[in-house]
C-alpha cells in the first residue's frame, strides 16, 4: 500500500525544478507554460476525521460528493472524494489535476469554488463549495418541467457562467441538469470541471503533459448532450457548450431531453440525423433559441459566432433579463426533496454519510474496498442513475460509440485515446 501511495505522489508531485513563470515553445512553435505557482486553494495537512460526514450529494464516475462540516470551523463543504487506486487504475489522474488546477484559478458567482485539497493514503479530497439546493436535474424531475419563467432564469445564470469560462478559454464538455447546482438560495453555480479542455490561448495556467487530447479523437460528455460533430470527431469548440446548453434548455422546458431514445446508440442516431421535435407549448422564442443552440454548424450556435455572447443574450428568449445584476435577483422557488422522495436514509440530511466508504486507513471496510461506491451501492444510493437521462456513463460510451463508429465507417484514432495515459501524468501537487 505504501508503495502505491509513493507512486501516486510522484505522478501528482510538481517538478520542483521549474522555474517560476518560465516558458517555453515545443514543436509547433506553440507556448508551453510551466509555470510553478503557489495554488489559491492551498493544499492542506487536514484528514477526514476533521470532518463531520453528512448526507452523499452525489455520485459522479470517478468521484463521490458528500456534505462534511469542518469541527473546528462549522464551516460546511462539499467534499469531492476520489479514490486514488481507482483514478490510477482509470487513468483519470491528469483529468483531476486538471480540474483542480483550473477550478483553482477560476472566480465566478456561476461556477463553484474550490476552497482547499487534502489527501490520505487512499483518497483525494477537494473541498468545494456546498450546493445545499441539489441539481438542476432533480428540480425538473421534482416539477416535471420547468415553466419558461424559470427556464429563462436559469439559463441566463448559465449563460453569464458560460461567458465567463469561454472568456477564460476554457469549454466545459459536460454541460448537463446534473452538473448545474443551486444554491441552498436558488441560484445557479457550474459544477464538474472534470472534462474541462483549455484551449491553445487559455488564460488559465496549465502544466505541461496535463489532461490534453488534442491529438486524440476523444469522446467526453453526456451521451445525451453531446453535439454531433463530436460524435463525428472533429476539435472541442466552445460550440459543444452552447449545444448542451440547448439540449440543458430544452430539458428544462419539457423534462426530457432533446435526443433520449432507448440507448445510448439510438440517442446518437438521433443526435446525427438532428431528430429534434418541439412540444407544442413551447414559445416561439424558446423554440428558436434552442432550435439555433442545436444548429449542425457550431459556428452558427449563438455565442459562438463573431458577435460572440451578445448575440445570445440579445435572444428574444431573454428579453427582460437583467444581466448585470442576476445574482441580485430572486431566484425562482426550489422544491426541495421529501423523505419519500429520497427513498432511503442517506440522502435524509439528518442521517449521516457513512465513513467507512471513505478510503483511510483507519476506515478501511472490512471487505477491503475503499473508496469508491460499488455498482450495488450507487444504484441504491441514486435511483437517478438508472435513467437515460443521468445515466453518466461516459467512459462506458467511449467504448460503445467507438465500436459503433467504427462499424459505421467513421475514421477514429481512438488507439490515441487508449495509449496516452502515461503522458497525460503531468507531475503537480494535490
Ligand atoms: N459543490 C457541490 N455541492 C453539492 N453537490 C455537489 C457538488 N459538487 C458535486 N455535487 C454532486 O455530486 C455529483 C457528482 O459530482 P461531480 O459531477 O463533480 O463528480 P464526477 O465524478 O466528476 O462526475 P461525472 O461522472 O459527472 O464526471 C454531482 O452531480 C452533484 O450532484
Amino acid at each position: 500500500m505504501l508503495e502505491m501511495e509513493r507512486d501516486f505522489d510522484s505522478k501528482l508531485r510538481i517538478q520542483s525544478s521549474s522555474s517560476p513563470s518560465s516558458s517555453s515553445h515545443n514543436n509547433n512553435g506553440n507556448v508551453q507554460r510551466s509555470k510553478s505557482f503557489a495554488f489559491r486553494a492551498p493544499q492542506e495537512n487536514f484528514t477526514i476525521q476533521d470532518f463531520e460526514l453528512g448526507k452523499i450529494y452525489g455520485v459522479g464516475s470517478y468521484s463521490k460528493v458528500v456534505r462534511a462540516k469542518k469541527k473546528d470551523t462549522g464551516i460546511v463543504y462539499a467534499l469531492k472524494i476520489m479514490d486514488k487506486k481507482f483514478i490510477t487504475k482509470e487513468n483519470k489522474t491528469a483529468y483531476v489535476k486538471l480540474e483542480r488546477i483550473v477550478l483553482d484559478q477560476l472566480d465566478h458567482p456561476g461556477i463553484v469554488r474550490l476552497f482547499f485539497t487534502f489527501q490520505d493514503n487512499y483518497s483525494l479530497y477537494m473541498a468545494l463549495e456546498s450546493c445545499e439546493g441539489g441539481e438542476l436535474f432533480d428540480q425538473i424531475t421534482r416539477k416535471g418541467r420547468l415553466s419558461e419563467d424559470e427556464a429563462r432564469f436559469y439559463a441566463a445564470e448559465v449563460v453569464d457562467a458560460l461567458e465567463y469560462i469561454h472568456a477564460m478559454g476554457l469549454i466545459h464538455r459536460d454541460i448537463k441538469p446534473e452538473n448545474l447546482l443551486f444554491t441552498a438560495d436558488g441560484h445557479i453555480k457550474i459544477a464538474d470541471f472534470g472534462s474541462v479542455k483549455p484551449m491553445q490561448d487559455s488564460c488559465i495556467t496549465v502544466l505541461p503533459n496535463a489532461a490534453s487530447d488534442d491529438k486524440a479523437c476523444t469522446f467526453v460528455g453526456t451521451a445525451a448532450y453531446v453535439p454531433p460533430e463530436v460524435l463525428n470527431s472533429s476539435p472541442a469548440t466552445f460550440g459543444n457548450d452552447l449545444w448542451a446548453l440547448g439540449c440543458t434548455l430544452y430539458q428544462m422546458l419539457s423534462g426530457t431531453s432533446p435526443f433520449k431514445d432507448a440507448s445510448e446508440w439510438l440517442i446518437f442516431q438521433r443526435i446525427i440525423a438532428r431528430d429534434l421535435r418541439f412540444p407544442d407549448y413551447f414559445s416561439e422564442e424558446a423554440r428558436d433559441l434552442i432550435d439555433h443552440l442545436l444548429d449542425t454548424d457550431p459556428s452558427r450556435r449563438p455565442g459562438a459566432g463573431r458577435g460572440g455572447y451578445a448575440v445570445l443574450k440579445n435572444h428574444p428568449f431573454f428579453e427582460g433579463v437583467d444581466w448585470k445584476n442576476l445574482r441580485g435577483e430572486t431566484p425562482p422557488k426550489l422544491v426541495l426533496e421529501t423523505m419519500a422522495q429520497s427513498g432511503d436514509n442517506d440522502h435524509d440530511p439528518g442521517s449521516p454519510f457513512n465513513p467507512t466508504h471513505i478510503g483511510d486507513s483507519s476506515m478501511t471496510q472490512n471487505d477491503g474496498n475503499v473508496g469508491v461506491l460499488s455498482s450495488a451501492e450507487a444504484t441504491s444510493h441514486i435511483t437517478r442513475l438508472a435513467s437515460i437521462d443521468s445515466f453518466d456513463s461516459k467512459w462506458y460510451w467511449l467504448n460503445t460509440f467507438c465500436f459503433a463508429h467504427i462499424v459505421c465507417l467513421y475514421i477514429c484514432p481512438f488507439s490515441a485515446f487508449l495509449n496516452k495515459s502515461d503522458s497525460l501524468l503531468c507531475e503537480i501537487s494535490w
